[in-house]
């Protein structure tokens, strides 16, 4: 008999999340049937959605982890395979490699709980999670294909030292464009200048209007957009004609249910002929495979560098989907198992 720890979410989540939203528990797994695979994790994701993400009180949080087959009833997926699997914060799982996703909300995730992992060459699995998975996706498809930069383009991005961001404004570089970041603490600011950035600021000590003054003074074209509220608002009223605005999240927003800062938003893009864009990742699934494909290219000849907070142990989950909010640590935060 195999037993499989998960974790599941406690009570609706109001404002900041606490470990008490969280509880380790137990299951027995059934005997595998003809078609099954039973999956451990090796590293599992966290990620900001997680807190917003529609009905998982008594379940497990949404969330993909890398998993090795371990016992296997099916010839497709042999004992020693590596996949990418949404089956929520559990270490072990029973599964049919075919079934629908469990959590699957349309054009939200991906419509089958278990995807192949990309064959992009010998990477850390990890990576499938952060710069070659959903976030990194996110950075190129909402960069590439919704702030649609120029070579000279001045680009901004909030929440730069994070999954997406440090992906966006490496890709930004890469483009040919002037790339400003801002980040929460002096740790990041470094490391985003290390990277290439050319400049970066503290949002927590210079409010973003000033910044764009001193870095931006003729305007901003393209705003990656990882946190919405104030923030936002204030880059949008400094983007130049025909600017380009990614709205991919809004992190300032995702504890508090209050109403947010209101404005007459509508007249600044009419009158600057904005373009301002949503981006849903899984909207691009049929061009994943190149995209991939081009990032680990990046990757290789060292344009684009990957940069990981790993924490030890699958007892760790909870700790690190805080640290999302506390906003410590940088690059893509992963759980080893
Ligand atoms: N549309 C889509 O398909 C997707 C959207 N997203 C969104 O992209 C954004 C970035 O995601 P990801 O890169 O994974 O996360 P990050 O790795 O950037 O982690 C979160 C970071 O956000 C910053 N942050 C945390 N709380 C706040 C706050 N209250 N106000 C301002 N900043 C805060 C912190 O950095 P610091 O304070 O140092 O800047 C923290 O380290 C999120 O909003 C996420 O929801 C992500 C993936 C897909
Ligand atoms: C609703 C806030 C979403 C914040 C942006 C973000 O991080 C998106 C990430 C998606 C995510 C889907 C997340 C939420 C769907 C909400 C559906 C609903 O019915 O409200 C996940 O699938 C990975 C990213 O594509």
């Amino acid at each position: 008999m195999v037993v499989a720890r998960k974790w599941i979410q406690t009570k609706a989540f109001e404002g900041a999340v606490s470990l008490d939203n969280f509880q380790l528990v137990e299951e027995e797994l059934p005997a595998l049937k003809a078609g099954e695979i039973l999956i451990e994790a090796l590293y599992l994701t966290v990620d900001p959605y997680m807190r917003v993400f529609p009905k998982q009180v008594d379940k497990s949080p949404i969330g993909q982890q890398i998993a090795k087959v371990v016992d296997s009833k099916n010839d497709k997926f042999p004992i020693g395979k590596i996949v990418l699997a949404m089956v929520g914060w559990r270490d072990k799982t029973v599964l049919d490699p075919d079934q629908d996703n469990p959590y699957y909300v349309t054009r939200f995730t991906p419509k089958k709980t278990l995807v192949e992992i990309p064959n992009v060459g010998d990477v850390p699995y990890s990576l499938y999670l952060g710069i070659l998975g959903m976030p990194g996706l996110t950075a190129y498809f909402g960069f590439l294909e919704k702030c649609r930069p120029k070579p000279g383009d001045v680009v901004l991005v909030s929440a730069a030292a994070g999954a997406v961001g440090s992906v966006v404004g490496q890709i930004a570089k890469i483009k040919g464009c002037t790339v400003i970041g801002s980040a929460g603490n002096k740790e990041k600011i470094d490391w985003l200048k290390s990277i290439g950035f050319d400049y970066v600021f503290n949002y927590k000590e210079t409010a973003v209007e000033d910044a764009i003054k001193t870095f931006a003074p003729n305007g901003i074209d393209c705003y990656f957009d990882n946190v919405g509220g104030e923030y936002a608002l204030k880059v949008l009223d400094a983007l130049s004609p025909y600017g380009r605005m990614c709205c991919c999240g809004q992190i300032s927003r995702y504890n508090t249910t209050e109403a947010g800062p209101e404005k007459d938003v509508i007249h600044t893009i009419m009158i600057n002929e904005l373009s301002v864009s949503g981006i849903m990742v899984y909207s691009y699934t049929h061009a994943f495979p190149n995209a991939l494909a081009e990032i680990a290219q990046w990757i290789k000849e060292g344009k684009l560098k990957p940069k990981e907070t790993v924490f030890d142990g699958f007892t760790k989950l909870p700790d690190a989907f805080l640290e999302i909010f506390k906003g410590t640590a940088s690059g893509k935060l992963v759980v080893k198992a």
